[in-house]
């Protein structure tokens, strides 16, 4: 049933009085009544609208209440869902019974009023009539019909024995088996007529006792059985039949009579009329006006006629658009049916396919529930962290504030401090500009002092290397130190002498030969270098020595000893090559040449170097003032192997350094010079095995060197070893006045130039003069002194002049005679000196100088001897003496066989002191002579002359 005619019905069944319907209804008597019917329902009676809506809104209670009033009325079967279904179920019902109704929408939108008065309706209809005949007569009003007892009653009994067939829920229990007695009984009873109801009881009484024979259930009630049942116990469904199709006829031919009453109705209607027309025809007849409006309200009842018949034709195609539009319809509904039912499927499929997604989801869900579980399990546990921590940082923070709160009142306090600070510091820096000023004004004054002494910076520069040199006088001019020479490989088996190496210059030697006291001797030296002392170490004494040649002072270095004790090595060195093996000399050239670089903005320095040898008593010049070739010059120089040095030096090496500086700002002039000697070894021809030309150098060599001792640890050379020994002692002991600097001015150098050119002049003039002299006294004299030449020549301790030089008790002085008599020499010199110089000759008496130091002058025999020697070596005695002058010589008793007998004596330390002692002084003269003149003395030529030395010499001699 469609929702329109629903609501129209609902619109238009608003209770009349007609239906017995109230229009207020008591929602308590509706509750009463309710429960009245349906005991189990317990309603509560002060129920309201909503609650008494919220127990019929599933339809239920309607149906059954229905059910309950008219059984069989309300489909009961299937088991569809209670709500809507049930509710239109129970619509149709009250449709089929045609008692006005609420529609759906009203319980559903909580409209109670309707539903309260359709359940009041039921309930006023049923309480009043009783039921049944009230739904009968209601039907029978419904539906307009005629009331036939008999055939109404067959209708009645078919439409519920219809309505039992279509209900096979009932049970063939005894109770079922009453009721379907008592309710097809009832039916019949009320329905049929006397006669067919007597049929009708009786069959439904057979159909009662069938089913208790066979207790089977009303599930086994079909049409069949029941027509079956109905035939074998001969039950005349024909005559039921037979009597509703009478019925049927009955209702068609009294609905055709009732058509032919209306047709006669209108028949008779229209007969009236046409009389009446004919009336107003005749009426019309008579008078025109009459008959005017009779034509009139003739025309007028011919439009009615002709509207009352389009009237019936339209209500004929009314009818039959109906009867089209009910076919339609029903057409329309079965198709709504189909589609429902195609509707109904795909909504179940869709319900499956929303159901499995729904499982779906729901897994999903779960398994995301799940997640989420465990993520808020975490989440928990991390806000709990999360809580520990932000309590912990706000604690951390709390004590935080306390910190910088008392930070901040500190600070503040401190600020307050530093304001008074900075105050009082203002004021200090206003106290300390004003001093500052006045500090800066004294600083100024105190600059320009220092300007001013920075001007004399020079003067001061050069009073601190006078105060220096000074030092150096004052330490002693003669510095004896003595080397000893490691035993070599070749000689390690040999005993050393040397006993006792002290710390300050102390050394014992030891004699085996002896015993007890003799068997040791003490010396004492400025220094003692052991067998392990280095190069540097050796040269670290020496060095000051270096910068005073510098300052302009002459310096003598040189070396000396017996053959293979080492001279060589520690002057030049083993391999020069290497700089730790440099010696003296390479040593003393290289701070030489870095001190003047140092000075070059003061001073400007010139450095001259002059190399010879004396070799057999020849002077030979080993390099033409080439520094680089020092070197070759060393390479050059004679050596020779013998028993006691594989490479013994046959000759002296003398390296001598001129140094010319010129201080630049005032343009002093500086000389010096430096004599760096490496003497030839001594040796004792017996035990260097030398013969041939080796003896022939040995002899020279020991000739020259007979003013020195010799020197070796060796056992065996114990005794040249005391001797070499002896004497550098006494040489250490020498005192020398102050060294003096060969320094002139600008000025007096030109004067002393002059000077010296006049001096010479006149030397020249003197010289002639005094050799003439000498000549001829010399020839008056030979015969006069001859015996005590002869004499003086057979004792070594006396003078070829015939004076004995020193008395035996001079053999126990020491340095200081020694030095007197040095000093005596010097005095000899200057005296000649001082009379040359008279006679204007300075240059003279330079080279004087400058030859002594290659020639010593004095009066011992030994030096007579080397002067012997000297003068007899063919060079010189060619060029520079004459032959009358030599036969002079060899009166005088030079040359004599036995001169080599006293350089053995010389050799073997056995020379008295007083001998010694002379030729010391000669040699520490020659080293540290103050006045030698070195611009001469770089002149390899004059070296060359020994003539020009010579002759001072023998002019000292015949002087003494
Ligand atoms: N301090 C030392 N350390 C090591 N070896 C040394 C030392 N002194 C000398 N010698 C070695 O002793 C040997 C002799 O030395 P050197 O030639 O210098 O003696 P010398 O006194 O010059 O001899 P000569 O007078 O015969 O020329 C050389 O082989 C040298 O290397």
């Amino acid at each position: 049933m469609s929702a329109s005619p629903e609501r129209s019905l609902s619109e238009n069944g608003r209770y009349d009085s007609s239906n017995g319907a109230h229009a207020d209804v008591n929602i308590q008597s509706v509750i009463e009544w309710l429960n009245r019917s349906l005991p189990h329902l317990n309603l509560p009676t002060d129920a309201s609208e909503e609650k008494l809506r919220a127990y019929l809104i599933d339809g239920t209670v309607l149906c059954n209440i229905l059910d309950k009033l008219c059984p069989g009325l309300v489909e009961m079967r299937g088991n569809s869902e209670p709500g809507p279904e049930n509710i239109r179920k129970f619509l149709a019902a009250m449709d089929e019974i045609a008692l006005p109704r609420f529609v759906l929408a009203d319980i559903q939108e909580g409209y109670m009023e309707p539903v309260l008065q359709c359940l009041g309706t039921l309930k006023t209809h049923f309480e009043f009539t009783g039921g049944k005949e009230s739904i009968r007569e209601h039907l029978r009003r419904r539906w307009n019909l005629p009331k036939v007892e008999s055939s109404e009653g067959i209708t009645n009994s078919l439409v519920y024995t219809a309505t039992c067939d279509e209900n096979p829920a009932i049970n063939g229990d005894e109770r079922q088996q009453d009721s379907f007695e008592n309710k097809y009984g009832s039916i019949l009873d009320d329905s049929i007529s006397s006669e067919s109801a007597a049929l009708a009881r009786d069959a439904a009484h057979k159909l009662s006792e069938m089913f208790q024979q066979k207790q089977g259930s009303y599930d086994d009630l079909s049409d069949s059985n029941i027509l079956e049942l109905m035939k074998s116990n001969r039950f005349d469904m024909a005559l039921i039949l037979k009597k509703v199709v009478q019925v049927i006829e009955h209702r068609v031919s009294t609905q055709a009579v009732n058509l032919k009453d209306l047709n006669n109705l209108y028949e008779v209607h229209l007969g009236k009329c046409q009389s009446r027309i004919k009336v107003l025809e005749t009426l019309a007849a008579g008078t025109t006006e009459e008959i005017q409006v009779l034509l009139s309200k003739l025309q007028q009842i011919k439009i009615e006629k002709t509207k009352i018949e389009k009237k019936k034709k339209l209500e004929e195609q009314e009818l039959l658009r109906t009867k089209q539009e009910k076919i339609h319809s029903d057409i329309e509904n079965s198709t709504l049916k189909h589609e429902l039912e195609i509707a109904k499927t795909a909504h179940e499929e869709y319900c499956l396919l929303l159901q499995m997604r729904a499982e779906e989801t729901k897994v999903q869900l779960e398994k995301k529930l799940m997640e989420f579980k465990s993520f808020l399990t975490e989440s928990k546990e991390r806000v709990k962290e999360l809580e520990s921590f932000s309590e912990s940082k706000y604690q951390r923070w709390k004590s935080k504030e306390g910190i910088y709160k008392s930070f901040i009142d500190y600070q503040s306090r401190a600020l307050q401090e530093l304001r008074g600070a900075s105050d009082f510091l203002k004021h200090e820096i206003l106290k300390t500009k004003r001093s500052y000023a006045e500090e800066f004004n004294f600083l100024g004054v105190k600059l320009k002092g220092l300007v001013d002494a920075a001007a004399n910076y020079h003067s001061v520069l050069a009073e601190n290397r006078r105060l220096y040199n000074e030092v150096q006088d004052l330490k002693g001019n003669i510095r004896v130190y003595c080397r000893i020479r490691p035993i070599l490989p070749g000689q390690s088996k040999k005993r050393t002498t040397v006993e006792y190496i002290g710390e300050n210059g102390e050394l014992v030697i030891s004699n085996p030969s002896k015993q007890g006291k003799d068997s040791h001797k003490l010396f004492k030296f400025n220094k003692v270098f052991g067998p392990a002392a280095t190069q540097e170490e050796v040269f670290l004494d020496t060095q000051p020595l270096i910068r005073s040649v510098l300052d302009g002072y002459n310096v003598c270095i040189f070396a000396y000893g017996q053959t293979g004790s080492g001279k060589t090595y520690t002057m030049s060195g083993p391999n020069i090559t290497s700089q730790e093996d440099w010696g003296v000399n390479y040593r003393a050239l290289h701070d030489l040449f870095q001190i003047s670089q140092h000075r070059n903005s003061s001073i400007s320095y010139e450095v001259g170097v002059q190399m010879v040898e004396i070799y057999n008593e020849q002077v030979r010049d080993l390099l033409s003032n080439v520094l680089e070739l020092m070197n070759i010059g060393l390479m050059n120089r004679a050596v020779g192997a013998t028993v006691l040095n594989e490479r013994s030096s046959r000759s002296h090496s003398v390296l001598t350094v001129h140094v010319y500086g010129m201080d630049l700002e005032t343009g002093a002039v500086l000389r010096g010079n430096l004599h760096l000697v490496d003497l030839a070894g001594s040796e004792r021809v017996d035990r260097s095995e030398a013969i041939g030309e080796r003896l022939r150098e040995a002899q020279h060599i020991n000739k020259s060197l007979s003013a020195l001792g010799d020197l070796n640890p060796d056992v065996d050379s114990y005794s040249e070893t005391i001797s070499t020994l002896k004497f550098a002692e006494r040489v250490s002991g020498i005192e020398l006045g102050a060294a003096k600097s060969n320094k002139e001015g600008r000025n007096t150098r030109e004067l002393m130039e002059q000077v010296a050119f006049l001096k010479d002049t006149i030397s020249r003039k003197d010289e002639v003069i005094e050799r003439l002299q000498q000549l001829k006294a010399n020839v008056n004299g030979v015969k006069c002194c001859m015996n005590s030449h002869r004499y003086d020549s057979s004792s070594p301790r006396r003078y070829s002049n015939g004076t004995t030089l020193h008395s035996p008790t001079l053999s126990g002085r020491k340095g200081s005679r020694l030095f007197e008599k040095s000093s005596s020499d010097t005095d000899n010199c200057s005296e000649h000196s001082e009379r040359r110089s008279e006679a204007g000759s300075a240059q003279s008496m330079d080279n004087f100088q400058h030859k002594k130091m290659l020639l010593p002058q004095s009066k011992s025999k030994d030096d007579l001897t080397l002067k012997k020697e000297f003068v007899s070596r063919p060079n010189f005695v060619g060029t520079c003496l004459s032959h009358k002058d030599k036969e002079d010589l060899d009166l005088l008793g030079f040359g004599d066989a036995d001169s080599d007998e006293r350089l053995s004596d010389i050799s073997d330390g056995c020379l008295s002191r007083a001998e010694t002692e002379g030729s010391l002084g000669s040699a520490v003269e020659f080293s540290l002579f103050p006045e030698s003149k070195p611009s001469e003395a770089t002149k390899p030529v004059e070296v060359a002359k020994p003539v020009e030395a010579a002759k001072p010499a023998r002019k000292a001699a015949n002087k003494k």
